[in-house]
């Protein structure tokens, strides 16, 4: 049977193909930088024209879909998720990275249908590797099948997350005891690669076992969500429950046995959910 979502996918690669050569090219002109909710939480122009440039093409040719975009939520608009066809975009997940020209730049696509990822597509552009995954189908890196780690020993493994945007001391206080906890297990290595797209690409490719992070947005892991899922992988809420996408809250790893051993040492908290109603 033809698949109904094929053409959609279709345009979501060949979109975020177009949007990281102008990623690219944008690495070779001056970048100046803004900041939205800290003074390191960055956002330049370029992840402004890559969010528009991809708005507008699934507008043109997908008009009754949903779009959801980091920088238009940035800019007030609202961050509901229906059980519409919903694009959840992130035109330049590492930000930070783009900024610094460190190698690690994602274009995030998500494809949500009743609330249910149906693909998800990450390019990161400066590796020039093409995540996909089909929900049912697989997940690959430039066509590439990919599959995670078979480690089931966690002080065998390597684990990724990020320190977020806050340096607010009793966040970073947070953070610090999550990962003490998490290093102190002992783990091999913590790794932190500045982009929660491809933190958890590192993931479905077997590189590292698990990824988590709480303050993380939908945008930063819709797409991305499935990818690890259809290689094989777990995702699950910091507290070992259910994940939810909007809950700002991930663990996505090779394995139940590790997702659940890295919930035990999470000083877990709960951001506003992406869906809150705006704060007055
Ligand atoms: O660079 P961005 O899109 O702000 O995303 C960050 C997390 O919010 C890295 O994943
Ligand atoms: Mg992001
Ligand atoms: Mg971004």
């Amino acid at each position: 049977m033809a698949d109904i979502w094929q053409d959609a996918m279709d345009h979501a690669v060949a979109i975020a193909r177009r949007a990281g050569d102008v990623v690219r090219e944008a690495l070779l002109d001056d970048r100046m930088v803004m900041t939205k909710t800290s003074s390191v939480d960055l956002v330049t122009q370029t992840d402004q024209k890559v969010e528009k440039l991809i708005m507008q093409s699934v507008k043109d040719k997908f008009p009754t879909h949903r779009l959801i975009g980091e920088e238009s939520v940035a800019a007030g608009e609202a961050c509901d998720l229906s059980d519409a066809p919903t694009w959840i975009i992130d035109p330049i997940d590492g930000t930070t990275n783009f900024v610094h020209a460190f190698p690690f730049v994602a274009v995030s696509i998500g494809f949500s249908v009743n609330k249910q990822i149906e693909f998800g597509v990450v390019y990161s552009c400066l590796e020039d590797k093409m995540f996909t995954a089909r929900r049912g189908k697989g997940a690959f890196c430039n066509g590439n099948v990919l599959q995670v780690s078979d480690q089931e020993d966690i002080r065998q493994s390597i684990i990724a997350t990020e320190f977020g945007s806050s340096r607010e001391p009793e966040a970073v206080n947070n953070i610090f005891s999550s990962l003490r906890s998490i290093l102190c297990i002992p783990v091999h290595g913590v790794r932190t690669a500045g982009s929660a797209a491809i933190n958890m690409c590192l993931v479905a490719s077997g590189c590292v076992e698990a990824y988590y992070e709480i303050g993380i947005h939908v945008w930063d892991v819709a797409a991305a969500s499935l990818i690890v899922s259809e290689a094989g992988g777990v995702l699950m809420d910091v507290d070992g429950g259910s994940v939810d996408l909007m809950s700002r809250r991930i663990v996505a790893a090779n394995s139940r046995a590790i997702a659940e051993r890295i919930t035990e040492e999470i000083r877990s908290f709960s951001p506003p959910r992406d869906d809150a109603p705006p704060q007055h």
